[in-house]
């Protein structure tokens, strides 16, 4: 009798401990955000795209709604598709969605998990953030309006000598101008032994964050190879980290003995140097990241933006005769426009916007991760911890409620109406929710306590260069056939094009030339 009793409820309990688990399971599933169904163990993998992901994120925004949730070997991946859910999770609920995913080898095995841009949050993160603001506010980023504009006018004269080579100049350009404000780094040719370390760890970087590049960053476990078995990762990862080290220590080397010299020019690295006298070891750490960060994200995102532009151009001549016509009425023939002209002209401004979203750098940002204790809670759904969140800013930007006709070239959308004295309004008076043709920079420059620190930096380099290529040059029609693709990764701009780049006048020629 005593053994049925046990029986009976050894059985009740095991049925009891079945409907509790099939219970939550259940729960759970029902209060993830919807998503493509998972296979069993891999999940969505399959699905997940590793190029141009954005697209296919915003097929899936159309499918199943702003917010997806999927699933990639275990991790799960919020998809946010609609400036709504971007804005509720990633800056009102910013303070624990600040975290960067974990990437084994650029991260932990090269080092890049010391980076302003892949840091963890955390005390180290917040001191970057720290640095970058004290040098990247508005009133600092006036200061180097003089320098913006003598180095434009080398970029017109070397487009003037050799308008085929317009993206390798677009390139020095900015590399050129971005090392001066971070180190005082004045870069004499494409040889500068400085720009060649810092564009190869560039290059090594883009190589390790491809998706999928490594196998170590699908099988994390991996890493505990030893090197005896050469491993090619390993080997790779130790030439990575040499490049790195060097691209570290040598700028930021150079800046102190120019300081020591009484030679250094002003920069943002002089300016940390200077700011703490008895610098620490962790001090000194930091300031060679946030040197070094200023000058990695800084450099191909704004190339990018000025390529585009080139593009968008030479495929829309009617878009850039309107906003030479505008320049011409406000600027005249006979001088280069200054920063003190764009709020005059709200045609190029529309056009400089329409830059950033037609085919933006950072179409998903860079993803951002859940850090919290327990799940958290967004609408009816269960967002899990650690979950890494993709705002995809592409999609929102090619919204037709949000962008009506996405796919047009139009700086006209943005400009709302005229006042009575004539004067072009600007706002965005309902905020980015409900907004038709809101300001994509709010998009283009990414979220919470992520975003961009440099935006008003690459704001002015983008509009100095697009408003003087505009004043100076007749650019277009392509001449290599076809519009390019963009490049598939996190950070996107034209593959390889040809277009014709001449001079509109003698006047033009002379006003670069002269000086
Ligand atoms: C047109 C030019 C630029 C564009 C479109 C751009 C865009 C972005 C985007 C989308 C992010 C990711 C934000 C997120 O994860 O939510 C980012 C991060 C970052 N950008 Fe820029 N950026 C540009 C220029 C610059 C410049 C000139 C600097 C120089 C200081 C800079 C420094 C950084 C840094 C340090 C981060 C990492 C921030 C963090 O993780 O806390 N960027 N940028």
């Amino acid at each position: 009798m005593f053994d049925l009793f046990r029986q009976v409820l050894i059985l009740a309990t095991l049925v009891l401990l079945v409907v509790v688990y099939f219970h939550k399971s259940n729960t759970r599933r029902r209060s993830l955000p919807p998503g493509p169904k998972p296979l069993p163990i891999i999940g969505n993998v399959l699905e997940i795209p590793t190029e141009r992901s954005w697209i296919k994120y915003a097929e899936w925004g159309r499918l199943y709604g702003d917010v997806i949730h999927v699933k990639a070997l275990g991790q799960s991946l919020i998809v946010l598709n609609s400036a709504k859910a971007i804005f509720d999770l990633l800056e009102r609920k910013g303070g624990i969605y600040a975290d960067r995913p974990r990437v084994v080898m650029a991260g932990d095995l090269v080092g890049w998990n010391n980076s302003p841009f892949l840091g963890h949050s955390g005390p180290r993160h917040k001191e970057y953030r720290r640095l970058f603001t004290e040098v990247l506010s508005a009133r600092k980023v006036e200061e180097w309006r003089p320098l913006q504009q003598a180095k434009v006018i080398q970029l017109a004269a070397q487009l003037m000598k050799s308008p085929d080579a317009f993206r390798a100049h677009i390139k020095s350009h900015v590399g050129n101008l971005i090392f001066e404000i971070s180190h005082g780094h004045v870069v004499k040719d494409d040889s500068d032994a400085l720009l060649t370390v810092a564009q190869q760890v560039d290059h090594d970087f883009a190589e390790m964050v491809v998706p999928g590049a490594f196998l170590v960053d699908v099988f994390p476990v991996l890493r505990h190879l030893p090197s005896w078995t050469g491993a090619s990762f390993i080997q790779k990862a130790k030439r990575y980290r040499e490049t790195l080290t060097a691209a570290l220590e040598w700028p930021y080397q150079q800046v102190k003995d120019q300081l020591a010299a009484g030679t250094a020019l002003p920069s943002f690295t002089t300016s940390l140097i200077e700011r703490k006298e008895n610098a620490t070891e962790e001090d000194e750490f930091n300031f060679k990241w946030a040197s070094l960060g200023f000058v990695l994200a800084g450099s191909d995102t704004s190339y990018g933006s000025l390529t585009s532009f080139v593009l968008a151009m030479s495929l829309h001549p009617e878009v850039q005769r309107k906003a030479q016509a505008e320049i011409d009425s406000v600027v005249g023939a006979s001088r280069l426009p200054t920063f003190l002209d764009r709020p005059d002209m709200p045609y190029v401004e529309g056009l400089v916007r329409e830059v950033y979203r037609w085919n933006p750098v950072g179409p998903i940002a860079s993803p951002h991760r859940l850090t919290t204790e327990a799940d958290d809670v967004y609408r009816d759904w269960t967002i899990p911890k650690g979950s890494v969140v993709i705002a995809n800013s592409w999609g929102v930007m090619h919204n037709p409620e949000v962008y009506p006709d996405p796919f047009e070239f139009n700086p006209d959308r943005y400009i709302l109406g005229k006042t009575s004295d004539g004067i072009r309004v600007w706002s965005d008076p309902l905020g980015p929710d409900q907004m038709v043709n809101p300001d994509p920079r709010k998009f283009a420059f990414g979220y919470g306590r992520r975003i961009c620190p440099g935006q008003l930096l690459a704001d002015d380099t983008v509009y100095m260069g697009i408003v003087t290529m505009l004043a100076l040059f007749d650019i277009g029609p392509l001449t290599s056939g076809k519009p390019p693709q963009y490049t598939p990764n996190v950070i996107s701009h034209p593959e390889h094009f040809a277009c014709s780049m001449k001079p509109r006048s003698h006047q033009a020629q002379d006003l670069v030339m002269g000086h």
